[in-house]
């Protein structure tokens, strides 16, 4: 049984619709990517799922609750800007905001102990906040929104601001955290998706347009890719390439040809033979399969 089920979810602003209805599941134990550009929806929706934000219709099923019980007990969440008391340590921010999610002063001590640890930041418990780099400070809140050991930790764009050092130390938080609990990670960047997670919502324009595992989506959108690197300007292969049979579309972008193929073998031998016999000035061949990006940029476009 999935942990979360969200069925027929709406947001209106005014009149205007932003999330156009929903409907998915949230595997339990899982990594799930909420992924979409600016503007697609992710907070919008992340906000109903963490009770911040009442849906305009729709529903949200935690499967452990009971009817009435308030959900947010389950969820840990970690907002887009999270906002921190700068002369606080890292310590003490922890235990007080295990007192406020209702944890005894102990209890909220041990707890603290122990994310300071899994998060990485122990070194830092005594330090002010206000004096933690960017990645440290994710990892703080990440800590945060775990203090009642939640069933579903969610956390909007967690690495989306953060320069290369603190991106990997978040990812690599993120691989850690999917054997403690469920998680639902928005972001824009793609890489980061098919790094981390194990399920992959797809937003665009307030509704899911694809989801499923990475392998899932690989399938479903099976398409074969040869690139090709010509030395200086190497005029016309466009042309010439587009005619060969297997080759269903071309992508020209400076001296490098993008080739989508129905059979790679075939393609391969008549690019080949066409190279050789023409004495085109090929510097590289590459046969690869979709990335994320090139599954996304189709999905979108259809
Ligand atoms: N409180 C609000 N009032 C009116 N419109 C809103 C409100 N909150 C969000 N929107 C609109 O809803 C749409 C979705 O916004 P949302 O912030 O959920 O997108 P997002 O995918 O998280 O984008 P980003 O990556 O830029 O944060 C946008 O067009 C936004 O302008």
């Amino acid at each position: 049984m999935p942990l979360v089920k969200i069925s027929g979810l709406k947001k209106s602003f005014k009149g205007n619709e932003v999330i156009k209805g929903l409907n998915f599941v949230l595997k339990r134990g899982k990594c799930t990517a909420l992924l979409g550009p600016n503007g697609a929806g992710k907070t919008t929706t992340l906000k109903m799922l963490s009770g911040l934000l009442a849906p305009s219709t729709g529903t949200i099923e935690f499967s452990d609750a009971k009817k009435g019980e308030d959900i947010r007990r389950f969820i840990g969440y970690l907002p887009q800007y999270p906002v921190f008391y700068d002369w606080m340590s890292g310590g003490e921010f922890l235990e007080y905001a295990g007192r406020l999610a209702g944890l005894q002063k102990k209890e909220a001590k041990e707890r603290t102990e122990e994310l300071l640890a899994l998060t990485g930041i122990a070194d830092a418990k005594k330090r002010a906040v206000g004096k933690y780099s960017g990645g440290m400070k994710q990892r703080l809140g990440i800590a945060q929104a775990l203090i009642h050991r939640p069933k579903l930790i969610m956390l909007d764009e967690p690495v989306s601001a953060l320069d290369p050092f603190g991106r990997r130390e978040v990812l690599e938080l993120l691989e850690r955290l999917k054997t403690e609990t469920t998680v639902l990670f928005s972001t824009h960047i793609l890489n980061d998706a098919e790094e981390v997670c194990d399920e992959i919502l797809f937003l665009h324009d307030g509704k899911i347009v694809e989801a499923g595992t990475m392998e899932e989506l690989r399938e479903r959108h099976q398409q074969q890719k040869i690139e090709l690197q010509f030395r200086g300007s190497a005029e016309n292969v466009e042309e010439l390439f587009a005619a060969s049979p297997f080759v269903q579309k071309t992508v020209r972008s400076g001296a490098n040809l993008t080739l989508l193929v129905n059979d790679i073998e075939g393609a391969r031998k008549i690019i080949l033979q066409t190279a050789s016999e023409k004495d085109l000035p090929l510097v590289k061949f590459e046969s690869s399969r979709m990335s994320l990006e090139d599954i996304f940029m189709k999905v979108v476009a259809k």
